[in-house]
């Protein structure tokens, strides 16, 4: 029997407001928030209200319109100007999803030729939000796009091994990682998902675990140190993760522990894949090591689990990402098809096609 996939949306322009569902409340509590201005928007972002490369990018542009919408700009010049330094201040609330900037580049972009049509300031504001939508829209299709071609690598009764929150909830829809799961379950294929809890913010336990499991789809949380005796067992045939931003040459930015899942997967001669939209393909970064790379703060750990579990004061490193070198990653999988080695090159090639 074919199921249909029934999203959780986590962003929504609703009643001509910003509404987000609060990602740090689940999974006990589904609170949506309705964010008024630009300093919300940027804490929803920081906070990890919102979170997940794709997610965080439709945010900011929304953000870009709520904080012009109102702006008494006599001309376009003036209100191009506030455009600009908006989207500079969105772009201080997380540095290494890719997907962040490319939204606000492309808020700017269409606020630059509202400005050489002589558009006024009201139709600027206008195409602003129709921008921001069609992002939102976008996404939709190039998860499910993505979600097409890695099907093609899966079959029926496979095990998978995700980390973090590549889901529904990091996107417009279907996810990335998650798409192929949810169109084989679509299709009535038998897939058993390993999620990792993908501590200290227990995306995969909070987020992935609860939205498999809201899908219908058979879903095994595991702490992340279980990985490796889930992949010895022989229960995982392919690992597939999200990514927040991959460099020129195939290098991949992704929730910490990814690069170790990664080198698990190639002891075990298991394939691993990276779901990657083109939205978090950064030609202009070389490779990995020029990705900026998020740290956060040491209570994050100390009390992440709702109580205290580690001493005050204790020295703490907390990066939020890692960075798997392109050696090990066995195929990236975008809305333009499946790109395998050599990565610089092919990579280039998507964005000519
Ligand atoms: C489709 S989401 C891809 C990535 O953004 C995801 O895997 C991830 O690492 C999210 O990190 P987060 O810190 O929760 O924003």
């Amino acid at each position: 029997m074919t199921k249909t996939y029934q999203p959780l949306r986590s962003v929504r322009w609703e009643d001509d407001e910003l509404v987000l569902l609060d990602q740090t409340k689940l999974p006990e509590q589904t609170e949506f928030l309705t964010l008024k201005d630009v300093k919300q928007v940027w804490d929803a972002i920081e906070r990890l209200k919102v979170r997940g490369a794709p997610a965080i990018g439709i945010t900011a542009a929304y953000g870009v319109y709520v904080a012009v919408r109102h702006f008494p700009a006599a001309t376009a010049e003036e209100l191009l100007a506030e455009v600009k330094k908006q989207a500079d201040y969105l772009a201080t609330s997380r540095p290494t999803a890719v997907n962040l900037f490319w939204a606000l580049n492309r808020m700017v972009k269409i606020a630059e030729i509202a400005t050489a049509q002589g558009q006024s300031p009201e139709a600027m504001k206008r195409m602003l939000l129709v921008e921001a939508q069609a992002i939102q829209a976008e996404d939709e299709a190039v998860c499910r796009a993505i979600g097409e071609h890695a099907l093609t690598l899966f079959s029926d009764g496979i095990g998978v091994l995700t980390h973090c929150n590549a889901g529904g909830l990091a996107t417009a829809k279907y996810g990335t990682a998650t798409a192929p799961m949810y169109l084989a379950h679509e299709k009535g294929w038998k897939i058993k998902v390993f999620a990792d809890e993908t501590r200290p913010v227990l995306q995969g336990a909070r987020l992935t675990a609860y939205e498999l499991q809201q899908a219908g789809i058979d879903v095994t949380l595991i702490c992340d140190n279980m990985a490796a005796k889930v992949m010895a067992n022989g229960w995982v045939q392919a690992v597939i993760v999200g990514t927040d931003r991959v460099a020129a040459n195939g290098d991949v930015a992704n929730k910490i522990g990814t690069y170790g899942l990664a080198v698990l997967a190639r002891a075990h001669n298991i394939p691993f894949y990276v779901a990657a939209p083109l939205s978090s393909i950064d030609l202009n970064t070389p490779t990995g090591k020029e990705i900026p790379i998020e740290e956060r703060e040491a209570d994050e750990i100390i009390r992440g689990m709702g109580r205290q579990i580690a001493p005050n004061d204790i020295k703490v490193y907390n990066p939020a990402f890692d960075v798997t070198p392109h050696e090990l990653v066995t195929a990236i999988i975008t809305e333009k098809g499946i790109v395998r080695a050599p990565y610089k090159e092919n990579l280039r090639a998507l964005f000519e096609k």
